[in-house]
Order: C-alpha cells, then structure tokens, then sequence
C-alpha cells in the first residue's frame, strides 16, 4: 500500500515545487492568522497556480467564521478543507466540500467517539495537543490510537525523516502529513528534508509490502 504523504505549510514557490517534485500527493496552505505559515487567500492563490492537476491543495483552517473559509474557497482552488480548531461537525459539513478534521490527541480524548461523531469527514487527521492549536512539531503517543478506528486516517504531529519510517510500521496510517519535521525554520522547507521524507516514507510502504 502507498501511504499518501501531505507535506503543510507552505508560503514559498520554491516550496511548492520542492513538494510536488519530490512526489507529495497534497500540499497544505495554512489560513489561521496567528500562525507563522500563514498565507493570504490571494498568495495562496498564486502558489497554487504551480501545482499540477491530481496534487491535492488543502485549506487548514482554526476556528474561522464560515465567511472567511467560503472566501477562501472562491479564491484558491482547494480540493480539501483541513479544521483543525474546536468547529462542529455541523460547521464542517456546510461548506459542501470534502473535509478532514483534525483530532489534537491527549489522553481522555475518545476517539472513536470523535469518529462517530465526524463519519462523514473524509477523513481523521491525528495530531499531537498543544497549546496554540497546531504546528509544534510534537509528537504524541501513538498507543492511544485505538485499533481498527474507522476511516481514512492521516497522522501528523512532529514527523520526520527520523521516525515517520516507524510511525508508518506502528499505525499504518493511510497518510502522513508533516510540516515542522521538514523545515529549516517556520514556514521556510528544507528541500533535501522533503526529499527525504518522501523517501523514508515509501522505504516503510516497500518494507511492509516486501512482509
Ligand atoms: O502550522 C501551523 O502553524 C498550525 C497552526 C495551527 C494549527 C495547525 C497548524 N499546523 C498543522 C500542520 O501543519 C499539519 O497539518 C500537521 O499537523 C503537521 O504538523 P507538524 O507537527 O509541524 O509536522
């Protein structure tokens, strides 16, 4: 199985071409204001003209008024909404687009809860608690992932070339999304750690397929 690789955050061309040529299946622009990686709708909007058709473009958003994400989608061609703030499934499903919801995992948090309450999503996007919402580069326990969590499941939180390869053996995840772990500061990538990334991540998918 090839596990789909997301590589966010990117506010830089040269970015956005590093990622798509190294094989990433989806770049992610992030729309949350506080946040380092922020991009405006309308440099969102430039970046995107360099992706090529079947690289999906993902929208991150954290607890945006419903106008400011239909803004976005006016202006940037995203295939995919990420929220990754507090929004309820209600909101999430509103905007009539496909949507992953982000689930900040700590201990307490029931996940299969937090499944059932999202079925409809595309799909659980796991990454660590902090404060701040995102983005920290931190890793979490991957035992409290419970088997069999239903759905297409995306992990994140403090990947790198370091340790995605076991993360990929422990979880089997449908895809990884990393963004710190690839970084030579915030929201500036490092491209030869793209590139090996990518590379750790389909050494896992040959591992696992060779048994
Ligand atoms: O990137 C941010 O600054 C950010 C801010 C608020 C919420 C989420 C944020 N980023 C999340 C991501 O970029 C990813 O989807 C992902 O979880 C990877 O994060 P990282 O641990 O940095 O690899």
């Amino acid at each position: 199985m090839k596990t789909r690789i997301k590589i966010c955050g990117l506010t830089r061309e040269a970015d956005v071409d590093a990622a798509v040529a190294a094989g990433a299946d989806a770049i992610g622009f992030v729309f949350y204001p506080p946040s380092p990686r922020y991009v405006a709708p309308a440099r969102a909007a430039e970046l995107a003209r360099r992706v090529p058709p079947f690289v999906d473009i993902v929208g991150l958003f954290v607890n945006a008024p419903a106008g400011e994400v239909a803004a976005t989608c006016a202006q940037v061609p995203i295939n995919l909404l990420q929220f990754h703030g507090d929004e309820a499934p209600d909101y999430c499903r509103s905007f009539a687009r496909p949507w992953l919801r982000a689930a900040r995992v700590r201990p307490g948090l029931d996940l299969v809860e937090f499944a059932r309450s999202h079925s409809d999503a595309r799909g659980l996007l796991l990454d660590a608690f902090v404060d701040g919402y995102g983005g920290g580069g931190h890793v979490f326990d991957w035992t409290l992932i419970p088997p069999g969590l239903p759905g297409f499941l995306v992990l994140s939180g403090g990947l790198t070339v370091d340790n995605v390869g076991d993360a990929i053996a422990r979880v089997r995840p449908d895809a990884v999304d990393v963004s710190s772990g690839v970084e030579a500061g915030k929201g500036i990538k490092d491209h030869d750690k793209i590139a090996a990334f990518v590379a750790a991540v389909r050494a896992a998918d040959a591992a696992i397929s060779e048994g």
